[in-house]
C-alpha cells in the first residue's frame, strides 16, 4: 500500500510529465455513470496506468478529486459538470472546444438572438472582418495563406496572430477560447476519443445545462441528418475519417453557437455523402442567427454554401465579395483558376495583355494602356490544333499536352506554352481522339479575342 501522501506525490507527477504533452492531454474524461468531468491526467491514470488501477491510495484520491468536481458543478449549478481550463492562447492545440454558454436560440426571428460579428487580426494574417448575423463566409486560398491561422486566431490558440473580437454586443476577445461563445470543427475534427459518437455530439448540449435524455435525443437527430445515425455508439477510432468528419460536424451544428468556424468538414467525404452533407450544412446555415466561417479548396462549396467569399493571399485579403462577384471579376490568377478558370496576370496594352510571361494576348475589349489586370479564359474556349490554325483565332500559342483529367463527360487537356503557363482546354473524349491527343503530343493552342476577358486589378 502506497502512503497516501507518496500516491499523491507520484499522481502530480505523472500529470506533470502528461503535461510535457500540452494539448493531447487537456480533453476532458468523464467518468462513468456519471456526466461529471476529469482532466485527463487522471481519467489516463484511471483507464491506462496498472499500477495507478492498483494502488488504492491513488484510486481514493482520484474519488475525492470526482466529488470536489461534482460539488464545484453543484455549486455553479451547471447540470453538464465544469468543463476543463482552457489551454494557454499560445498553446496551439487542436483540443475540441468546450460549447460556448449562450442559450438554444430556437429560431431565427429573435433580432437578441443574433449575432453579428466585428474582428481585427493582427499578426502572421491580417484583416478587419464585418458580417451581419446569419452570413456564411467561404475562407478561400491557396496553401499557407493563413487561413487556419484567421480561425485559430478567432478562437484565441494561436501566437502567430491576434483577433480582437466581438460577437453581438458582447466583447469576447479577453475570454478563454471556450467561453466565447465559437463552435470550431478543425481539419481532423478532434472528437473526444473516450467518448460515444452520440456523446461526443451531444457534449455541448449537456454542458449547458440541457437534461441528458433531451441532449442525447438532438444529438441522434443530428447524427441521423449527417448520415452517421446507425453509428452513434462507436468510438472515434471505430469510426472512418469520413464518419469521424460527420461526427464533428454535428457536435458543432447541434452546440448552436454564436461564431461556427469549418475547417475543410467536408474535405473527407465521397462525392455522392459530401453532396448530402454540403446539402444538409446547407439548410442549417439558412437558419443560423451566427456566422459562419467555412475554409474550403473546393468551388462549388464556396458558391453552394457563401454569401461571401474571402480570398486570403499571403495572410492578406485579396478580395472580400458574393461569389457571383467572385466569380465575375476574379482578382487573382489564384481565385481564376480555383474556379475552374485560365488566368493570366499582366499589363494592359492597347490590344490586349502583355503577360508577365511575356506572351501578349489580344483582346476584344481592352482596358486602358499601363493598367494591371487579369485575363480570364474558360478552359472550353480554348481550342486545340495539331497544325497551326490558319486566320482566327487571333491568339495562337505552340505548346506540349502535359496531362489529361477526365471531369465528367469531358477531358481537361494542361498545356504547356511558351510564355502561356499551365493552359488548359476543355475538350470531349472524341475530339481528343480525333486529335491523337497523348501525354507529349505537340498541339496549338487556339482562342478568340473575344473570349479573353480582362478585369482590372
Ligand atoms: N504551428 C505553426 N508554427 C509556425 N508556423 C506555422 C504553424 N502552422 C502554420 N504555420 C505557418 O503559418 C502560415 C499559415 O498557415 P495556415 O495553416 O494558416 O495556412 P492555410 O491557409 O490554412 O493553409 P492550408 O490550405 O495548407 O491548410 C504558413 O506559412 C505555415 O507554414
Amino acid at each position: 500500500m502506497v502512503a497516501p501522501g507518496l500516491a499523491a506525490g507520484a499522481a502530480l507527477t505523472w500529470a506533470r510529465a502528461l503535461g510535457e504533452f500540452g494539448a493531447t492531454i487537456t480533453f476532458a474524461g468523464n467518468l462513468p455513470g456519471t456526466t461529471q468531468t476529469l482532466p485527463l491526467q487522471v481519467y489516463l491514470l484511471l483507464q491506462e496506468s496498472p499500477e495507478a488501477a492498483t494502488s488504492v491510495s491513488l484510486l481514493l484520491l482520484a474519488i475525492a478529486m470526482a466529488v470536489l468536481v461534482a460539488l464545484r458543478g453543484r455549486w455553479t449549478g451547471g447540470a453538464g459538470g465544469r468543463v476543463p481550463e482552457a489551454r494557454n492562447a499560445a498553446d496551439d492545440s487542436t483540443r475540441p472546444l468546450d460549447p460556448p454558454p449562450v442559450p438554444v436560440p430556437s429560431q431565427k426571428a429573435d433580432p437578441a438572438q443574433r449575432w453579428p460579428l466585428h474582428a481585427v487580426v493582427s499578426g502572421f494574417t491580417q484583416l478587419t472582418l464585418d458580417a451581419a448575423p446569419g452570413t456564411t463566409i467561404a475562407v478561400v486560398g491557396p496553401n499557407g495563406a493563413g487561413k487556419t491561422t484567421l480561425l485559430r486566431a478567432l478562437l484565441g490558440l494561436t501566437p502567430r496572430a491576434h483577433a480582437e473580437l466581438r460577437l453581438g454586443a458582447t466583447e469576447v476577445t479577453a475570454l478563454p477560447p471556450h467561453r466565447r461563445g465559437v463552435a470550431w470543427v478543425p481539419q481532423d475534427g478532434a472528437l473526444f476519443p473516450h467518448l460515444s459518437a452520440v456523446t461526443n455530439t451531444a457534449y455541448g448540449l449537456r454542458a449547458r445545462g440541457v437534461p441528458r435524455a433531451r441532449a442525447r435525443r438532438e444529438a441522434q437527430r443530428w447524427l441521423d441528418r449527417l448520415g452517421v445515425g446507425h453509428l452513434a455508439h462507436r468510438r472515434p477510432a471505430q469510426l472512418s475519417g469520413g464518419q469521424a468528419g460527420r461526427v464533428a460536424l454535428a457536435r458543432a451544428l447541434a452546440a448552436r453557437p454564436r461564431l461556427l468556424l469549418l475547417d475543410e468538414p467536408l474535405a473527407a467525404l465521397d462525392q455522392t455523402t459530401r453532396a448530402q452533407v454540403r446539402h444538409t450544412l446547407r439548410a442549417h446555415l439558412d437558419d443560423f442567427d451566427g456566422v459562419c466561417l467555412i475554409v474550403t479548396h473546393d468551388p462549388v462549396e464556396a458558391v453552394a454554401l457563401a454569401d461571401r467569399v474571402l480570398v486570403l493571399e499571403d495572410g492578406r485579403v485579396v478580395q472580400d465579395a458574393p461569389p457571383a462577384e467572385v466569380t465575375r471579376h476574379p482578382r487573382s490568377p489564384w481565385v481564376a483558376r480555383m474556379l475552374g478558370s485560365n488566368a493570366w496576370a499582366g499589363t494592359a496594352t492597347s490590344g490586349g495583355l502583355t503577360l508577365s510571361g511575356g506572351a501578349h494576348l489580344v483582346a476584344a475589349d481592352p482596358l486602358a494602356a499601363g493598367t494591371d489586370a487579369l485575363a480570364v479564359i474558360a478552359p472550353e474556349a480554348v481550342a486545340l490544333h495539331r497544325e497551326r490554325p490558319r486566320g482566327s483565332p487571333r491568339n495562337v500559342y505552340p505548346g506540349t499536352v502535359r496531362e489529361i483529367t477526365a471531369l465528367g463527360s469531358r477531358l481537361r487537356i494542361l498545356v504547356d506554352c511558351e510564355g502561356v503557363a499551365g493552359l488548359v482546354a476543355e475538350i470531349t473524349p472524341a475530339a481528343a481522339a480525333e486529335l491523337g491527343l497523348r501525354e507529349g503530343s505537340e498541339v496549338f493552342a487556339g482562342i478568340k479575342a473575344t473570349e479573353v476577358r480582362l478585369v482590372g486589378l
